[in-house]
């Protein structure tokens, strides 16, 4: 894909919204959203559920349309299956019976990927799969059916799916669930090394923000419409969290860990204690 440059011949952002708007009939999810992401940038997206986060990933798939404003990929307007995206979807098991073997479902990831023709181009595609497959530690199980392996194995082969393909901007959604601590650290070092060796924007949703903190450059965080865009210094304060919650809520630092206090919510919490628990901190 050509990259085009700006006028004074800078590349352009891996990603960038401009006054981005989604509606959902009558409800406003968020509007005016403006981002600008080069590329090796690391941005965490936080907020309770259903504050759109998903949404802004599937906005940069090209999945769901914007009601206004626009929104560009290295430097062109989004479509559907457009090329330089690596997604890592949310968590769903694949059913038992999916006809796919782990390396299969990793090359899924080089589909509309020119590698060449011929037996030259199947090797070239079969390297790729190898590497991918070893780097999220799974050349083990690379013969066995997708559908009988466990939740944090099929995890770690959608990051390599996602991976293999070299992109320019890589789309996470809330990628470390399941996965135990040592693979969660495998897949977070992945993803960084990405990013700084090829220069892959990196969005990243998330409710913990803690076992991502020391990677993470910017924090996008949304909230009932509401949104904040800056470096985790300037938006995981207690100032900043109250207006956009609209109520009180602090943010402590506790051993370069963010605690989160008075924000509660269902299902997951990020690095926030509900205030029964704030004694809970040491
Ligand atoms: N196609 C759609 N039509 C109508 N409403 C939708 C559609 N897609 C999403 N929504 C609504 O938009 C809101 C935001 O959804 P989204 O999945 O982006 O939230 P989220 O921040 O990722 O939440 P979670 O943390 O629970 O994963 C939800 O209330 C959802 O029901």
């Amino acid at each position: 894909m050509t990259r085009p440059h700006s006028a004074d011949g800078r590349e352009p952002a891996a990603v960038e919204l401009r006054g981005a708007t989604v509606r959902f009939g009558t409800r406003t999810l968020w509007e005016g959203l403006d981002l600008e992401i080069p590329g090796g940038e690391f941005v965490a997206v936080l907020g309770p559920n259903g504050s759109g986060k998903t949404t802004l990933l599937r906005v940069l798939l090209g999945l769901q349309p914007v009601q206004a404003g626009e929104v560009l990929v290295d430097g062109h307007h989004v479509r559907r299956g457009g090329e330089g995206i690596g997604y890592i979807p949310q968590q769903k098991a694949i059913p038992e019976d999916v006809p796919l073997r782990a390396r299969d479902l990793v090359g899924l990831g080089l589909d509309g990927h020119h590698l060449g023709l011929g037996l030259g181009g199947r090797r070239r595609r079969a390297r790729r799969v190898d590497e991918a497959l070893a780097a999220v530690g799974a050349t083990g199980y690379a013969h066995a059916p997708v559908g009988r392996l466990s939740g944090g194995e099929q995890q770690r082969l959608r990051v390599a799916q996602a991976l293999v393909g070299d992109p320019r901007v890589l789309l996470c959604d809330e990628p470390l669930l399941s996965l135990d601590l040592a693979h969660q650290r495998t897949v977070s070092r992945l993803i960084d090394e990405r990013r700084r060796t090829a220069g892959t924007a990196v969005l990243f949703v998330t409710h913990e923000i803690n076992p991502i903190l020391p990677l993470v450059d910017r924090v996008l965080y949304l909230v009932d419409g509401r949104f904040r865009f800056g470096t985790p210094d300037e938006v995981m304060t207690s100032e900043t969290l109250s207006e956009l919650y609209r109520t009180d809520v602090e943010v402590l630092r506790v051993r370069e860990r963010l605690v989160v206090v008075g924000v509660e919510e269902s299902g997951h919490c990020h690095g926030a204690v509900a205030p029964a628990e704030e004694a809970v901190a040491p």
